[in-house]
């Protein structure tokens, strides 16, 4: 069956138009993004949810989307988006971090000009009849010190506009290196240089806790007397009731504001203050950035859906469409010795090792780990996946490390799993085979070659003469085919095991007559989901 897109938001209608195209049945709702219980009504039976920030996708929401897999931001800022409850419930969540980032520094540095000649009170007063010529004295930016708050893709590009403008730019970004701040042509500073310095500040980092209210109350009192400050970033950033205070004071001289703390902001405390320029969240509305925001969230959010490429996504590892496919059985193998190794362990897990050997080291290990990590957790939990597993197994305090090796054995490439609990140590190993069907090669270091079915029973016992005829006699007994029989030993009458491929799963009073032979230590019936 196809799979369903809801667009909740208003995208432009080439979203909608290559979803169609790529076969994917899609409805355009836009009046849904503000209607949050109708939303939650009908997101239940769809596969893929496509908004800009109206939509608010939260825990609630996902509670009743169990079919979602994911959630496409068509633009940048994600904070409309509960991140943690979309990864715990295992729901991608893309973004299209490059479309409207031209668009929404231009509008900044439009807001810019606007606030430095006071163009909309100008423009109004001239439309009234006005001629109040005298009124609006501006200030020119040639020479002017920018304050740039983050200076990632739209800051970076703010920082290259000023700078064409003769403007001095400092930058505050914590992530910036020198060596960039260089290239950029910019001054790297801390906060409070820059507060104390700019002549004009201008903000473009994402509203997370570490930048909510970075221009607070405090902040702002550092600033230079007659800085004008511009947002285009989130509403969250700034103390609005101190700097409609500091405004008033004539502290700061105007402000630029193209989003706010509560949107739609009807009402505001900085609303009718003079010099203060207002749009809403205009930032990154051109044709342009829509066109592209819209054709790339909905070629992202059709690969992922009809290929499993990953790309541009905050809670997973990218995956291209290429490797989706030529890691597709490397994938599944990962799965597969989680899975193995969640069933057999029942208590709590500290720490798992993942070593990858020869190609498997060369593939993409983030995307690996991520599918070990899911393979392990689904015995406890069958919703678990590769999204999901990595939070929460940090949730448990699991400890997750690789190491990679370059070929060490007869095989191109494995991957071993090795998990420490309280009470043991288990590990595992599996490789791919050139048919692209992945097998198991080791367990507890007892080298094996076992082929993998959705049904199999894993048996330790001793190397003793019996264990073949018991396992097939009391299998044969009950009618259960056996489709593969691996052996496995330490040394002649040490340590062994075998794993037995069957056709069904093998009824417990079964499980329970080989307990009962005496013969072995261990009876374990596993799953794995194949396909
Ligand atoms: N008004 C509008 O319509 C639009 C607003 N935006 C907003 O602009 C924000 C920035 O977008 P991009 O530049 O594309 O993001 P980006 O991720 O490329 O850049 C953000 C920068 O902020 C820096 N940063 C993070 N925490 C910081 C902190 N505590 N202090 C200082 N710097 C910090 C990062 O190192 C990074 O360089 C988005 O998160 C979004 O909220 C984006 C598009 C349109
Ligand atoms: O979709 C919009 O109009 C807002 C864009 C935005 O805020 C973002 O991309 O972060």
């Amino acid at each position: 069956m196809a799979p369903k897109v809801l667009v909740s938001d208003k995208l432009s209608e080439t979203a909608v138009q290559i979803f169609r195209d790529r076969g994917i049945e899609v409805d355009f709702r836009p009046e849904l993004g503000k209607d949050k219980d109708k939303l939650a009504e009908v997101i239940g039976s769809y596969d893929g949810l496509a908004i800009r920030s109206a939509t608010k996708v939260t825990e609630k929401l996902l509670e009743n989307a169990p079919n979602l897999k994911v959630v496409g931001r068509a633009g940048i800022g994600v904070d409309n988006v509960d991140r943690v409850a979309a990864s715990k419930k295992g729901v991608i969540v893309m973004n299209t971090p490059f479309g409207n980032m031209i668009t929404t520094a231009e509008h900044a540095i439009a807001m810019m000009f606007a606030v430095a000649r006071q163009i909309p009170e100008a423009s109004a007063s001239t439309h009234a009849g006005k001629w109040e010529k005298s009124k609006f004295m501006g200030v020119e930016l040639t020479s002017k010190t920018l304050g740039v708050i983050g200076a990632g893709n739209i800051g970076g590009i703010v920082c290259d506009r000023a700078r064409g403008l003769k403007m001095k730019v400092i930058a505050y970004d914590p992530f910036l290196s020198e060596e960039k701040a260089d290239q950029m042509g910019v001054e790297k500073v801390e906060l409070d240089t820059l507060l104390k310095r700019a002549d004009f500040i201008t903000l473009h980092v994402p509203l997370t806790d570490s930048t909510r209210n970075i221009l607070s109350r405090d902040a702002l009192e550092q600033t230079k007397k007659g800085v004008r400050i511009i947002n285009c970033a989130r509403g969250g950033l700034i103390d609005e009731e101190a700097l409609a205070e500091l405004i008033k004071s004539g502290h700061v001289a105007g402000a630029a504001l193209d989003v706010f703390a509560v949107e739609p902001a009807t009402d505001n405390p900085l609303f009718g203050l003079p010099n203060v320029v207002c749009t809403p969240h205009l930032g990154a509305s051109t044709t342009e950035a829509q066109e592209n925001v819209a054709l790339q969230v909905a070629e992202q959010m059709s690969d992922y859906l009809l290929t499993g490429a990953v790309q541009n996504a905050l809670n997973m590892p990218s995956v291209t469409a290429e490797e989706a496919k030529t890691m597709g059985p490397w994938i599944k193998l990962a799965d597969h010795l989680g899975a193995f190794i969640g069933q057999m362990t029942d208590e709590p897990i500290q720490e798992i090792n993942i070593l990858y050997d020869g190609i498997a080291a060369e593939m993409n290990l983030d995307a690996l780990n991520c599918a070990a990590v899911a393979g392990i957790l689904k015995a406890s939990n069958p919703d678990v996946n590769m999204v999901s597993a990595p939070v929460i197994a940090k949730d448990r305090g699991m400890k997750i490390a690789t190491t990679n090796q370059a070929q060490a054995g007869v095989f191109e490439g494995y991957i071993k799993i090795i998990v420490r609990t309280d009470a043991r140590e288990r590990s595992i190993a599996g490789t791919v085979f050139s048919d692209g069907k992945p097998r198991f090669i080791q367990i507890k270091g007892i080298n094996i070659d076992a082929e993998i079915g959705e049904h199999m029973i894993y048996t330790t016992n001793e190397d003793v003469p019996g264990i073949i005829g018991t396992l097939g006699h009391t299998m044969g007994k009950h009618g259960i085919n056996i489709a593969n029989f691996t052996l496995g030993r330490k040394e002649s009458k040490g340590e062994a095991i075998a794993l037995l491929y069957v056709d069904d799963a093998v009824p417990a009073n079964v499980l329970e007559e080989l307990s009962g032979t005496g013969l072995f230590q261990q009876v374990k019936p596993l799953q794995f989901t194949l396909g």
